[in-house]
């Protein structure tokens, strides 16, 4: 692409870079011809589509290769190892090859079976059987396998039907006495067993809660459209839910969660049938995604159709099982990028998700042209507010793009001036709109947290809890609403649907506003304008940045030289940007002695104290030194680890109540800080740890409502 860039003549990159949304019809046209009489492009597009370079295609030889692999750990007990393998074989092995008896990725569903029995992860075993089986009904190690995971689970029924279904498929007698001596074990283990446990399934079901609140868009001065409330909503209201328009895993999530729901992976993930990049948490989510449909071989129904009736209809039941059923909406999410070529795990998320809406596009057209859909997409876009380079960019990626859609799937998508064009500004509609899909996750100094055992007596126990970003999806709705640092309500995301929950009272007609990163007490006023102008390409109108707040002026500022002073002293690059709200705080408002701000500021006049490194209070000049609320959470985190809890305890809370200066007591801020202060607690054995736990647990509902225990799945551990 860096070869591309640099051929193109500077004459035509200054046209580019100095464009309006109004000349992108000639820049696109220029663009095009240019690369169409250089042979350089035309060998990216080899590279990028054709089947001779795919890197991501299927190989039957490259499977064996994995299964060989695996084969060599699992003999050895290696089971983390052969698991792995089996997982990447599964990944290669061509779905369609060879005939029901000789399928090679039914016999690696089997392998990979075992493993997972071995390391006692007996539902995905259960699942990996169940796969083997829909293609191949007849395989006897299947249903043994299924048999004794079964027995495991304590479904001692189930059990007794697939060691049946085992024997009568076994052709060798050794075979079958093996068999029937296996059920005469679960016989006696259900005779000796009084309660049968019930099947645990490993789903996180959604709770179906409907939000009740009425939104309208509405034009916002200096902001353009806006969501507004009808009526009052309290603090924990679900404002609004809604599925992606199109959404895109993230690069480096590939190999851990799952590309349709974005869901962590489990041990028995499931791969594209048709080429080696996507894996799925499930066959429902694999065929939703646009994957090929599971083709079951028409042999399966005679073989089926020959046994006894009620066995007949145990196999039938466990072949059409739930996980092969489902509707297939979103049929164009993968599908046109499933050729193995290369383009789709080369280029660029952003590039990839407007490919994913271009196939919605191809696939809603009836007689509407792309620039009527563009429109009908109502999505605002920053064309005229991008840096040249990233206007050049956007241009060569929409050539590419377009190219690489007809010649890998047979698109049919006109590339001329129009289509060029609009995908421009679908590139740049996707730059500040899109939302970045993120799960909570609680890491802790032992990562025993992810196992979610006991609670464990070690010698050194912090959790915190990280965001991590898992994918960048669109929603239509909800790019509705505009950024606030001092947000009044939350996004988050239950598999890959938005959840906005308010967490602040807004009246009628008050504006729902979201953080789309910074917000006030995170970041200083002025990182926070430089990412929103770097990221999201605008000048941050919101009342965080706009008006005087104490956060802003404490968070980085320094304690006054005079001890008896509690004003604020500020840095160069604070003062910059606290200068003019101070000072029109100061001539607009009257401040309440009981303010905290009138704590660090002189109410009579602080405007010719606004220097750095002077005391907004008194004016008297200290030498600049770190600030405390961060020092105190690195200590307390230096004293866990030296294993000094009652210190690190004692800084946990010095810093809590350093951040309920800075923001609301019940900000989710606070319960991150409360998790790391309950870790410590628990793992000491301290009794106010339930208090912790209770606030905590106060904290997160009204951030996620009644999902706060499947987004954080932690909280629940941590009350046990
Ligand atoms: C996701 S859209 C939000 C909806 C948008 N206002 C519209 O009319 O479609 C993001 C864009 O809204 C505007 N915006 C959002 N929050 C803003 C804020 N706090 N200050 C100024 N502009 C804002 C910016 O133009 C930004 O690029």
């Amino acid at each position: 692409m860096e070869t591309l860039k640099a051929a193109i003549p500077e004459g035509l990159k200054r046209m580019i870079g100095d464009s309006t949304v109004d000349d992108l019809r000639a820049t696109s046209s220029s663009l095009h011809s240019f690369f169409h009489h250089f042979e350089p492009f035309h060998q990216l597009l080899t590279e990028l589509v054709d089947p001779k370079h795919a890197l991501c295609g299927k190989s039957k030889d490259a499977a064996l290769e994995s299964k060989q692999l695996g084969n060599q750990c699992f003999s050895k007990g290696n089971y983390a190892n052969a698991l792995d393998f089996y997982t990447q074989a599964l990944r290669k092995a061509p779905f369609e090859d060879g005939d029901m008896e000789n399928n090679l990725v039914a016999t690696l569903y089997i392998n990979r079976a075992t493993v997972l029995h071995k390391m006692s992860l007996l539902t995905e075993c259960l699942r990996d059987c169940t796969r083997a089986l829909q293609m191949c009904p007849s395989n006897a190690k299947a249903w043994y396998r299924r048999g004794k995971a079964n027995a495991s689970l304590g479904n001692y029924k189930d059990a007794m039907c697939d060691l049946n279904m085992a024997k009568t498929v076994e052709s060798s007698l050794s075979g079958k006495r093996q068999i029937e001596s296996e059920e005469k074990n679960i016989f006696d283990q259900c005779k000796s067993t009084s309660t049968v446990r019930q099947r645990k399934e490993n789903t996180l079901t959604t709770v179906g809660e409907v939000p009740q609140v009425m939104l309208q868009c509405v034009n916002i001065p200096e902001k353009g459209r806006g969501m507004v409330s009808s009526n009052a909503i309290s603090p924990g209201s679900l404002a609004h839910s809604e599925e992606p328009y199109a959404v895109i895993i993230l690069k480096q999530c590939r190999d851990s969660h799952c590309h349709y729901c974005l869901n962590d992976l489990p041990a028995d993930k499931v791969p594209c049938r048709s080429c080696s990049v996507p894996l799925y948490c499930s066959q429902q989510c694999q065929t939703q995604a646009g994957g090929q449909v599971l083709r079951i071989f028409p042999e399966v129904h005679s073989i089926i159709e020959k046994l006894p009736s009620d066995l007949g209809e145990y196999a039938d039941k466990v072949i059409q099982g739930h996980d092969s059923k489902c509707e297939t909406q979103n049929i164009t999410e993968h599908k046109h990028e499933c050729r193995g070529v290369n383009w789709s795990a080369v280029l660029p998320s952003e590039v990839v998700l407007t490919g994913r809406i271009l196939a919605r596009f191809l696939l809603e057209r009836t007689s509407e042209n792309i620039t009527y859909f563009v429109e009908k997409l109502e999505l605002s876009h920053c064309y005229e507010r991008m840096l040249p380079e990233s206007k050049l960019d956007t241009h060569i990626y929409s050539i590419v793009l377009l190219y690489c859609l007809n010649r890998s799937c047979g698109a049919a998508l006109s590339i001329d001036e129009v289509t060029i064009s609009q995908v421009v500004i679908i590139i740049s509609q996707m730059k500040v709109n899109c939302m970045t899909v993120v799960r909570l996750k609680s890491k802790d100094a032992c990562g025993l947290s992810d196992q979610f055992g006991d609670f464990p007596s070690c010698p050194y126990l912090t959790s915190n809890v990280e965001q991590v970003r898992v994918g960048k999806a669109i929603y239509k709705a909800g790019s509705l609403f505009n950024h606030s640092c001092q947000p009044n309500v939350h996004a988050y995301f239950i598999s890959r649907n938005l959840c906005i929950r308010t967490t602040k009272a807004i009246p009628a007609e008050g504006h729902l506003e979201l953080s789309y990163g910074p917000q006030v007490g995170f970041w200083d006023c002025k990182d926070r304008l430089n990412f929103l102008k770097e990221e999201y390409m605008f000048q941050c109108q919101c009342t965080g940045c706009s008006e005087v707040n104490l956060s802003d002026i404490v968070l980085n500022a320094f304690c006054c030289v005079n001890s008896n002073c509690f004003g604020a002293v500020l840095d160069s690059r604070v003062v910059s940007c606290e200068k003019q709200k101070i000072k029109n705080f100061m001539r607009h408002l009257k401040i309440d002695k009981n303010d905290d701000i009138h704590k660090v500021l002189n109410q009579n006049d602080a405007s010719h104290h606004i220097q750095p490194g002077y005391c907004l209070k008194c004016g008297s000049y200290r030498d600049l030194v770190p600030s405390r609320a961060a020092a105190e959470d690195n200590l307390a985190q230096a004293f866990c680890l030296l294993g000094d809890f009652q210190l690190s305890m004692d800084h946990c809370k010095a810093s809590i109540k350093i951040l309920e200066k800075l923001y609301h007591p019940d900000d989710i801020v606070i319960a991150y800080e409360l998790v790391k202060l309950c870790s410590i607690q628990l793992s000491v054995g301290d009794g106010s740890a339930m208090d912790s736990i209770n606030r905590i647990g106060d904290i997160f509902s009204c951030y996620y409502g009644l999902h706060a225990d499947l987004v954080f799945p932690y909280l629940q551990y941590l009350r046990r």
